[in-house]
């Protein structure tokens, strides 16, 4: 099978930073990849560029076997429904209900008819899947940050999604709940089968998620390999994630 995301020797720079040299990827069906590096590597302008909101400069950006950077709006839009993309910050509304904030994809992605006829249960199916049906009714402000981050999750699952981009899912959670957050994206991947790219530098969660890790340093990929492979490294700059 092809693989769902291929950044080809990608190039983006802001001005003199260079933030990316020809970074390569491929993303493999059903696989978790971990992007590791320090703060400032170019993380999160990978990910943006792989759904476009920041266009490359140079290189090829494949998803799911179409050319991103030659699409048009509309085209962006029917595929972005096909990749979940779970921010940092959860981005959940504050004065809308926990079903309103999972209702919202369904109104940019569903006809009307599709939201009368599926939304109630799509939304009951996402909220199971996250272990939260109860909290439907609540305000995202009386739940705690491990509750609004499976909030966010469960948005993030409720158009089904080919490949879900996760920004530091865990950071900001205390240990358990960080543990209990790395478990549910085991589960979601098996249930969903999807792809994952998981942005992170929490070593227990992407212990417990990673399929394979690809270090970022430098803009470029400096490795490519299992966790517990790196781990054992000796290579002064990998065992400095692991220090
Ligand atoms: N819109 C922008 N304009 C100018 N520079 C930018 C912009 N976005 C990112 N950068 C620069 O690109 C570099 C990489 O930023 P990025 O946010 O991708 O880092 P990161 O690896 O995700 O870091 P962190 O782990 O702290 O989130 C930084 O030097 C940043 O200042």
């Amino acid at each position: 099978m092809d693989p769902v995301v291929k950044v080809e020797n990608v190039n983006k720079s802001f001005g003199d930073n260079h933030v990316l040299r020809n970074f390569s990827l491929e993303l493999e069906p059903g696989e978790n990849l971990v992007i590791l590096g320090k703060s400032g590597s170019g993380k999160s302008v990978l990910i943006k560029c792989i759904i476009n909101l920041m266009p490359a400069d140079t290189g090829k950006i494949i998803v799911l076997d179409q050319s991103i950077q030659d699409m048009d709006q509309e085209e962006l839009d029917i595929l972005r429904a096909k990749v979940g993309f779970l921010f940092q910050s959860n981005a959940l509304y504050d004065s809308m209900t926990v079903r309103e904030n999972l209702e919202f994809p369904l109104r940019r992605h569903w006809s009307k008819e599709e939201r009368e006829r599926g939304s109630e249960m799509a939304v009951l199916e996402a909220l199971e899947d996250v272990g939260l049906a109860h909290t439907i009714d609540m305000m995202p402000a009386e739940l705690s940050g491990g509750m609004r981050k499976r909030i966010a999750l469960a948005r993030t699952l409720i158009l089904k999604p080919t490949i879900i981009l996760y920004d530091e899912p865990t950071t900001g959670l205390d240990p358990v709940t960080a543990r209990e957050i790395s478990n549910l994206m085991i589960e979601v991947q098996k249930k969903y089968n999807a792809s994952s790219i998981i942005i992170s530098h929490d070593m227990n969660c992407i212990n417990i998620t990673s399929n394979r890790v690809i270090m970022l340093i430098e803009g470029r990929c400096y490795a490519n390999d299992t966790f517990n492979n790196l781990k054992k490294s000796t290579d002064p700059k990998i065992r400095e994630f692991f220090a």
